[in-house]
């Protein structure tokens, strides 16, 4: 595949009295799912909507592969893109919707079903879409944005109003796409399927860049300390030897407390060493929605 990167850079949008995006660069790498992230109003939607050409930037640009979105030659081969719950005309079916559109794009009726295939929405191919549930639009739309077989897929909010097992099957479909070769861009609020989605995330706040880069790294730079939870009859007694020992100690709940600074296995020797017994001793690493609301929250008030 060529380099069908998208590169966003000085990117800038401003409405009246509103600057959505505010001087915004970054990258997008393919062979990779990218979780673009921020809060409401963060400038995300209006983002993704220059990066296809249906809003024009104040200043900067937005390409993809090297060329902005009006520019590339046949848009429906290169980027596929859901910008809502895809719509299409209530009385038609699925697959008549996705042969209207292989029309429209010059593409073979087989592409239809190739499509409703890979989406899962075979079965329900001949139902009207009226009838369809909110996942089988997610689905449809989905379908409609890979008839190109495009090398670059742009959702935003794809998981909205999916089930449990809309979402695994979405990103089972995403991160297999991805590791095909494509660059998959991805907006979304939902930090926990982030975390399990993406490679790398872009989060963006009050129209600005907070930060990107690949998940895991992410994580371990930005989201503090791993916090302990020891479980103890004796709460008073291991917090006070805890906190001679240097750590910091907060009470969470009766006979549990959370623990910083010190690593499990010295919590554990301390409560040995003060006679005090342990009934549960966990780990837990920062997440995905520490380090959001940790790089967010500022910016979101000013909104
Ligand atoms: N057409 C428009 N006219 C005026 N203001 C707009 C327009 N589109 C967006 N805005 C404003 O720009 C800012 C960014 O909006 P945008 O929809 O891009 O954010 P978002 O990150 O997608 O938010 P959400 O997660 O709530 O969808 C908001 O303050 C919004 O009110």
């Amino acid at each position: 595949m060529d380099d069908v990167r998208i590169v966003v850079s000085g990117l800038r949008k401003q409405y009246r009295g509103v600057t959505a995006v505010d001087d915004l660069s970054f990258t997008v790498e393919p062979g990779r799912v990218t979780g673009f992230l921020g809060p409401n109003g963060a400038g995300k939607t209006t983002t993704l909507r220059m990066l296809l050409g249906l809003v024009a930037p104040n200043a900067g640009t937005a390409t993809i592969g090297g060329r902005r979105y009006t520019d590339l030659a046949d848009p429906t081969r290169v980027v596929g893109a859901v910008l809502e719950a895809s719509s299409a005309h209530k009385g038609r079916t699925g697959r008549n919707h996705l042969r209207a559109c292989c029309i429209t794009a010059r593409l073979p009726r087989t592409r239809a079903e190739e499509v409703l295939d890979l989406v899962g929405l075979l079965p329900a191919a001949d139902r009207t879409f009226k009838g369809y549930s909110l996942g089988m639009r997610q689905r449809l739309g989905i379908a409609t944005a890979m008839l190109g077989d495009p090398r670059v897929l742009i959702l935003d909010e794809p998981a909205n109003g999916l089930d449990p097992e809309g979402i695994r099957w979405m990103r089972e479909l995403l991160q297999g796409l991805a590791a095909q070769g494509r660059t998959v861009l991805v907006s979304s609020h939902l930090l926990s399927e982030m975390q399990a989605l993406a490679d790398d995330v872009v989060i963006v706040a009050a129209g600005k860049l907070m930060r990107q880069g690949p998940v895991a790294s992410l994580l371990t730079s930005v989201g503090g300390d791993a916090s302990v939870y020891a479980r103890t009859p004796e709460p008073d007694k291991l917090g006070a030897a805890l906190r001679q020992l240097g750590a910091t100690v907060t009470t969470e709940g009766p006979n549990r407390l959370r623990v910083t600074g010190m690593a499990a296995e010295s919590v554990g020797d301390a409560a040995l060493a003060a006679g005090v017994a342990l009934h549960h001793l966990t780990t837990e690493q920062p997440d995905l929605e520490d380090v959001f609301l940790d790089l967010t929250q500022a910016k979101a008030a000013i909104r």
